[in-house]
């Protein structure tokens, strides 16, 4: 068996652990695995060859190898097993000779689970494309449809994810996906503030979801912020992202309209020779300090906890989605220098500019030869630290955007900054404020759409996300 290379190092994840285990046992079946947040991780290879073109997904992934630890989300799974692989064949533009029969890629087989304690795509390694949808309810739809929504919307993304076919009763699947195997897919749901009038479920909503302040850096467009429903959707394939997207829409028809869609990108697995934190469109290190699985306060600080209130929240999460615009001919002005202190890093490497590697905690007292902090007071990486914050920490698992040139000839481009918390009061929104105070970084961004929502603990089988929610 092919030897799976290390993954880019994802939004709480650690390191891959490629020590296979076989996970075909029935006793395990897919949904009920609670792991704990453990790291979700997964490489940008796998194990073995995925399942062929036409080779029907229960038959390519009934037989599974795990080859990442177990996830909060669920288990992050490569497929290993019959088929014929696919991109099979002579290998196209990379110099290696295909062999026939041997993958060129194995990505494609990584799989998380749709059902477990939370959802998937909070802990999940991030993904090389992703699709953000907001959906207003149709006039006309309340709770009635919104459920029968979200149970569709479930079903289909548990098939998707398995790396079966779209196809629901009546429908026909669009094939974009069609060869490939789940390629890392999450589905992620959400409800905005609104929905809850919408559906007369107003005495459900949490306190937590009340709308963000104000912040000086807003240049809000109301038509890309907010909306009833959120899906978060990311692939490491991009038609495997699209091919969700589609599904997703089409079953919405009648019961929810798109408000808004953003679409984003990070890095491709294997573009790096070793497993590296993520960069963003500014050109840094942008990653290194998430709170980690592994550390005991990671749960508490992402999670709302069993017993928190609502209960239909429990093993939830709150997402703050902001389409945060990169000046980026600002930006590039700067010398290497000027924009290392602006960040209080390094470009290079990701190190604090007081010295060490990318990991090294910064020591925000140290004085170079002039007197001067290393670490500059407004440095981004300085202000933004849960002990400048009374403990404020938030998972940060962004996409990046490009959307071409804008009307004045610059990059409409920045970051779809996503974090994850279990109470943005204490989470993004001190934080944000203390940027708004004195950030080095903020004269170089502007905050476009934003949008706050309540993501569910995830289903069990046989149920659907919201389920309590809707249902209770
Ligand atoms: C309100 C929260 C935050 C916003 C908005 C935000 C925007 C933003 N950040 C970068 C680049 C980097 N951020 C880094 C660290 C960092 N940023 C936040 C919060 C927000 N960032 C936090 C909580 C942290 C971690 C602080 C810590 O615990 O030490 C870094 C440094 C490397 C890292 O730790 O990830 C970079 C680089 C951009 C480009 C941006 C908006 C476009
Ligand atoms: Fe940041």
């Amino acid at each position: 068996m092919a030897q799976k290379p290390p993954t880019e190092r994802g939004a709480g994840d650690a390191a891959v652990q490629k020590g296979p285990r076989d996970r075909s046992d029935p006793g395990h079946p897919a949904g009920t695995a609670d792991t704990g947040p453990g790291a979700a991780d997964s490489g940008p290879g796998a194990a073995g060859p995925g399942p062929g073109p036409g080779t029907s997904a229960a038959a390519g992934f009934s037989r599974r190898r795990l080859l990442g630890t177990a996830g909060a989300t669920g288990l992050v799974l490569g497929a290993a097993g019959a088929g014929t692989g696919y991109a099979v064949g002579e290998a196209g533009g990379s110099g290696e000779p295909g062999a026939e029969g041997r993958p060129l890629s194995t990505l494609g087989t990584d799989m998380v689970m749709f059902h477990g304690k939370h959802q998937p795509g909070i802990t999940t390694p991030m993904q090389a494309h992703g699709h953000l949808l907001a959906f207003d309810l149709a006039p006309g739809a309340g709770r009635k449809e919104a459920a029968a929504l979200l149970r569709r919307w479930s079903g289909t993304a548990a098939r998707l994810m398995a790396g079966e076919p779209a196809a629901t009763a009546g429908g026909r699947d669009t094939d974009v996906a069609r060869d490939a195997g789940p390629s890392l897919l999450t589905v992620t749901f959400g409800f905005g503030h609104s929905f809850f009038a919408r559906t007369g479920l107003e005495r459900s909503r949490p306190d937590a979801l009340d709308p963000l302040p104000g912040f000086s850096a807003d240049r809000l467009d109301k038509g890309r912020s907010n909306g009833d429903l959120w899906v978060q959707i990311g692939a490491q394939d991009a038609l495997v992202a699209f091919h969700a997207l589609r599904a997703l829409q089409k079953e919405a028809a009648g019961a929810a309209r798109v408000r808004w869609q953003m679409n984003g990108f990070n890095r491709s697995p294997g573009a790096t020779a070793r497993p590296m934190t993520t960069r963003n469109l500014m050109g840094q290190i942008d990653g290194t300090n998430n709170p980690k699985p592994s550390e005991k306060d990671f749960a508490r600080r992402v999670f709302v906890p069993e017993d928190g209130a609502p209960a239909w929240m429990a093993g939830g999460s709150y997402a703050v989605v902001r389409r945060i615009r990169m000046l980026l001919d600002d930006w590039e002005q700067l010398s290497g220098g000027e924009q290392e202190r602006v960040i209080g890093r390094r470009k290079s490497d990701g190190a604090p500019l007081s010295g060490g590697t990318e990991t090294t905690d910064p020591r925000l007292e140290k004085t170079g030869p002039d007197g001067e902090l290393l670490v500059p007071l407004d440095a981004h990486a300085r202000i933004t630290r849960p002990d400048q914050n009374g403990g404020a920490a938030m998972l940060r698992r962004p996409f990046s955007f490009h959307d071409g040139i804008d009307a004045d000839g610059e990059p409409d481009a920045g970051l779809l900054f996503i974090c994850w918390q279990a109470d943005p009061l204490r989470g993004f929104v001190p934080v944000q404020r203390k940027l708004d105070r004195g950030d080095a970084l903020s004269k170089f961004l502007r905050h476009e759409a934003s949008g706050l929502f309540a993501v569910p603990g995830g289903a069990a089988k046989g149920e659907y996300v919201g389920q309590q929610l809707l249902e209770g």
